[in-house]
């Protein structure tokens, strides 16, 4: 692996290919303070790499969460489907996949994201958001705080967190290291097993917050009368999985989401 500077970004180059890591023009932390940093150390660079990320996050609506649908073999397509069918950003959050897998499903994440001038994200994995140059991080509860995000990923990337409560919604807008959190899930979801549905009150509550970044709502949406009821709780915003992934034309299956949202 050789490393190589360009125009304030960091190629690395992986047997003939190359990985930009766009976050990296910031100056590394000493590993000392790890997890201590304030976040005025994490002034923006001046590579405007951030301000094109939050303004796409600023205009997103619709996020879909997907696995690398090893079982079908159509991730490229599947992917080229839903951005073109209004998805503003797509995650690859595939638990089962071990790290080398994962970057090479994120490596044709990022070129399909890079064809449609969209957001695309990584779920958990710092690291693996480095290498494969992610736009977008998101991590839980019991993820990594905000500031060790940061600490590894740097100012450009966008950080968002999910939250259960409106109490965990309140104390996300108000990290400024956050860009954006997401509140659920609404309704109970085979999607996230075990994980108890927090229904509509917390969605009316955080609209009524005024909050000052994005937020999404997630967990049970689906086109209809439950995307109705969810922005007829304040919600503007939202993120699905299955809605998409499992539909027979995602592009429609998007489509559909985006006419209700806009
Ligand atoms: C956009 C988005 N929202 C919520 C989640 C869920 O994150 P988390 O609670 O950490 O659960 P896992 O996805 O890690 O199982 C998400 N991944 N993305
Ligand atoms: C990852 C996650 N976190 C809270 S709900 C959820 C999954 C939502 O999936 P679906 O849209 O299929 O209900
Ligand atoms: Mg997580």
């Amino acid at each position: 692996m050789r490393a190589l500077s360009y125009d304030g970004m960091i190629r690395f180059r992986f047997s003939g290919r190359h990985v930009a890591l766009s976050a990296l023009s910031w100056a590394p932390a000493d590993p000392s303070t790890l997890g201590r940093m304030p976040a005025s150390s994490f002034a923006p660079t001046a590579s405007g790499v951030r301000a094109h990320r939050r303004a796409l996050l600023d205009d997103a609506r619709l996020y879909v969460c997907t696995t690398a649908r090893t079982e079908t073999g159509d991730l490229e397509s599947f992917l080229d489907a839903a951005y073109a069918g209004g998805v503003d950003i797509i995650q690859l959050r595939d638990k089962g996949l071990e790290a080398r897998a994962e970057i090479e499903a994120l490596q044709v994440l990022a070129r399909v994201a890079r064809r449609h001038g969209k957001l695309f994200a990584v779920n958990d994995r710092a690291d693996v958001a480095a290498l494969v140059g992610a736009d977008v991080f998101h991590v839980g509860q019991g993820d990594l705080t905000t500031t060790q995000a940061r600490t590894l990923l740097g100012p450009d990337v966008i950080i968002g967190r999910s939250t259960h409560s409106a109490a965990q919604a309140a104390e996300a807008d108000a990290d400024a290291d956050l860009d954006y959190f997401c509140t659920g899930p609404v309704w109970e979801t085979p999607t996230k097993p075990g994980r108890s549905a927090v229904g509509l009150d917390p969605l009316r509550t955080v609209s009524n917050l005024k909050t000052t970044k994005p937020w999404f709502a997630i967990g049970g949406i689906a086109p209809g009368p439950r995307l109705r009821e969810v922005t007829d709780a304040g919600a503007s915003r939202v993120v699905v999985v299955r809605a998409v992934t499992e539909a027979d034309d995602p592009a429609a299956a998007a489509q559909a989401l985006r006419t209700q949202l806009d």
